[in-house]
Formats: C-alpha cells, structure tokens, sequence
C-alpha cells in the first residue's frame, strides 16, 4: 500500500477568517479524520468554528498520511488515515523565562492502518523540522504512557484530581481576602485569558495555552458535549484594590440524589484568588462535592482547611511530556540551583540531542556546549525531560536505575538541577 505524507498549513489554506459553513475540504476532512481517530461524534456546528479559528490563530500545521488508491465504497482520498498537529508556543521554565515550545497534538491513526510505522513517520518527520527551525523543546500530553517515551518523551509535570467535601464541615482556617463576584463566563473570555497569561508569566511548568481555549473557558464550547455548554457559571476574585486576579468556570451536574460541582477552569495569580475561589465555591447551596482535575501537586487548598479530611485525590495524572530537541538552548534555557559543573551524556533514540554535554552553572544560571571530556552522568533524553521542571527529583530518578554516575558525581548533579517547588501546568492540549 502506498502512502503520502503531507502538510498543510492552515493559516493558509483557511485565509484570516475562515467561514465555518464553508472550509477549505481539505481541512475539513482532515478534522474529521481527527474526530473519528478519537472516538468522537462528527465535528460541526460550534465545533468547526472554534477549531477552525483555533488552527488560524495558533498557525497549526497539519499533517496528514494519504492513501494513493482507495477501493471504492471506502472513506475517501481526501480523508487522511493518520493525523498529525504542530504548532509554537511557551514554555514556563522558571525565573520568569518562557521557552519557544514545539507543541504536538491530534495525533491519530485509522485502526484499518495501525500499526506500520505511519506515526513514526509522523514524529520524526515533524521532530526535525522543528530541531531545524532552531525549537529547542517540543511537548504533547498523552492518551497512553506506553506510546511516546520511544520518541524521546518524558512526563514532566503532574496534577492530582481532586474531590472537596463542601458539607457544613467546610471551613478554612482563615477568610481569605478579598472579594468573589459570579459572572456570565461566555462573555468574559478576554478577561479570562487576560488572567491566564498573567499565570503563565510567574509559573513554572506552565504551557501556553491554544487558541481555543478561550472558549473551552468561557464555555462557548465544551469539547464533552461539542457544543455551546449552557449550563456553565463563572466567578471572578478581586484583589483588595479591585483588581480581578483569578476566576474559576464550572457547572453542576446531578448524580442520582445529589449533585456535583465540576470546575472546568481555576485560574489564580495569588493565592489569596486561590483561596478565595475555593471559599466561594464551597458556598454554593445544594451541592456538597466539588471536583477539579488540574489541581497541583503542592497544593495549598489542601493546608488551607479546618479539617484537612475534607479534601481527597482521586487520580495523579501526568499532564506535559516535553522532548528535548537541542540540549544546549533547553539547558541553557532553564533554572538551576547554585553553581558547579558536570559532563552529561545524553542518549537519544531518535540522534537528535544525543551526545556528551559539558555543562556550567554559574548563580543558577547554565553555559552548556559539546564536549569530548569523560561523562559523570548517563541518561537517557526521557529522563532528562522529567528532571527539566523540577516534577522529580535526581535522587529518586537514580533509585529507580535511570541515572548513572559515581555517587559524588550524581550528588553534584542532583544539587544543580534540583528545583525547591513542583511544577504547575494547568494546560491540556
Ligand atoms: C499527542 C496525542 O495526540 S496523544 C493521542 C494518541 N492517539 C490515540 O490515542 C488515538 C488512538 N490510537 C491511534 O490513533 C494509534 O494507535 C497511535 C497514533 C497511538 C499509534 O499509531 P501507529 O501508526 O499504529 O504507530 P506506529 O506504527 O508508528 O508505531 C510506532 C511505535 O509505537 C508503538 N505503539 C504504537 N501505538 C502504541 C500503543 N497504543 N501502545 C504502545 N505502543 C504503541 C509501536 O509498537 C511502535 O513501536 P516500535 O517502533 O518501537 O516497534
């Protein structure tokens, strides 16, 4: 069978102000693809507006696998039978830097086509070209941990998914400040974004996030229901000069005799707005569970309360998996603890960082260029794309057989690269 590879880029194809009622096909099929490769229902409606305003704004490229011949009866030539989504953006890395980030997503194959390199074709096609274009980083989130750790990825960060216990037993151990105010959250999606760059800017780990996000928080579309989510409510915090410093976006759903309250989006610059959110939301009447699935790993809800029972974890999730492309502009681009050196030799399946490394910490801050000197520390590139956030710890990475080194050199690289807090994305994409 024989297959083509292609890319479009959608900016161009779509033009500045794509027409949902009337897209290029060649896109449209190409969502369509990505829909049924997820299980999902057809795109339309809400659905194609938002995604196709999403790939102009964002300058997606979309690849996609094509069949020369397609038998006829069968789903046609202009649907690809692998899906494939880039595009750039930031990445937190601490000290206030934000990194170029090479983000991957849409990644599907036909079940009729699985499983004959086509995703691989895919990855390292698109994994050069951004090494080439001078990316430095690339990141995607996952639908199952056994699929990218081959291509170079590690988990980087986590969150937990939590459950509170809203009952009369709720309390904090002290008020928060400011003021909580409900608003209508499908007009507000300017304010929200607003919020949520702020975030972005002081928190490490965090990924920017893609255009249409702005109506996943708002709730002018619910990628659940693929469509406008009527039932959605919003809440702004103020700071106590008026400032709105975090907002959270939720529905309430009812299960059997109760009813739940889902928070689709809590973004917070203080931890006062944190606070302060928690506080409101476990005022509203009738219901007594609220659920969140981005919470962070440290989280201050948690300490927060009179009775600390009150709050569950549900799961752990690994969120972002990142992809060290070039290791100088990734390393060099981080924080770092302290100052002192080390030689890394990085192994890459892939041969695109692979090598020996010499890196230079001067006051938290790396110089990192090739070398030939003997290496203290081995590591493959999966594991260096965990220890990159600070969401594990070189000591347990060594426990677990994943760094190799004598113990005074691993002590000395455990020092630099250790991180005093987890990282916190708030971003699946
Ligand atoms: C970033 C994202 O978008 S995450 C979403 C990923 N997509 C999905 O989960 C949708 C449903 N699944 C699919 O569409 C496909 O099965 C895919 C995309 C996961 C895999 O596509 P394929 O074309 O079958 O993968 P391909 O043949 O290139 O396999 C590459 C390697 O990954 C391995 N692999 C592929 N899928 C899986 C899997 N689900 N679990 C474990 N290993 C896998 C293959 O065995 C192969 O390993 P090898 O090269 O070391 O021998």
């Amino acid at each position: 069978m024989d297959y083509q590879l292609r890319a479009l880029n959608a900016a161009e194809v779509l033009g500045p102000d794509p027409d949902p009622e009337h897209l290029d096909p060649r896109v449209e099929q190409w969502m369509q693809a990505v829909a049924m490769g997820f299980l999902d229902a057809r795109i339309r409606g809400a659905g194609l507006r938002v995604w196709a305003e999403g790939m102009v704004r964002d300058e997606m490229v979309l690849r996609g696998v094509y069949l020369d011949e397609v038998p006829t009866g069968a789903l046609g030539p202009d649907m690809p039978v692998a899906t494939f989504t880039s595009f750039d953006k930031t990445l937190n890395t601490g000290a206030g830097q934000l990194l170029d980030l090479h983000m991957i997503t849409d990644v599907t194959v036909r079940p009729s086509h699985r499983r004959r390199g086509l995703l691989r074709q895919m990855m390292t096609t698109d994994l050069r070209e951004a090494k080439d274009r001078g990316l430095s980083m690339a990141a995607l989130t996952v639908s199952e941990g056994s699929i990218y750790g081959r291509f170079g990825f590690g988990a980087a960060t986590w969150c937990r998914h939590i459950a509170l216990d809203t009952s009369r037993r709720f309390a904090l151990r002290d008020e928060a400040s400011g003021r909580v105010e409900m608003v209508d959250p499908h007009g507000h999606a300017d304010l929200f974004s607003d919020v949520f760059r702020r975030f972005h800017a002081t928190t490490r780990g965090s990924v920017d996030r893609p255009n249409h996000y702005r109506d996943l928080s708002a709730g002018t579309f619910d990628d659940d229901m693929l469509d406008v989510d009527h039932a959605r409510r919003g809440a702004v915090h103020h700071d106590p000069s008026g400032e709105v410093d975090g907002y959270v976006s939720y529905r309430v759903e009812r299960t059997d005799r109760s009813r739940e309250l889902k928070v689709h989006d809590l973004v917070a610059t203080s931890s006062d707005a944190y606070l302060g959110l928690w506080q409101f939301l476990a005022s509203v009447d009738l219901v007594e569970r609220v659920s969140f699935r981005r919470a962070p790993m440290e989280d201050p809800l948690e300490f927060a309360l009179a009775d600390p029972r009150l709050y569950s974890v549900t799961r752990l999730e690994d969120l972002i998996w990142l992809r060290v492309l070039d290791p100088v502009g990734a390393l060099e681009g981080r924080e770092w603890s302290g100052s002192g050196s080390c030689v890394l030799e990085l192994r890459d399946p892939l041969g695109l960082a692979g090598g020996r490394w010499a890196l230079d910490v001067a006051d938290g801050r790396a110089s990192v260029e090739a070398s030939t000197a003997p290496a203290d520390v081995t590591l493959d590139v999966d594991t260096l794309a965990s220890l990159y956030l600070g969401g594990v710890t070189a000591p347990t990475l060594a426990r677990a057989g994943r760094l190799e080194g004598s113990p005074d050199a691993l002590r000395t690289f455990a020092e630099l690269v250790h991180l005093p807090s987890r990282p916190y994305s708030i971003t699946g994409f």
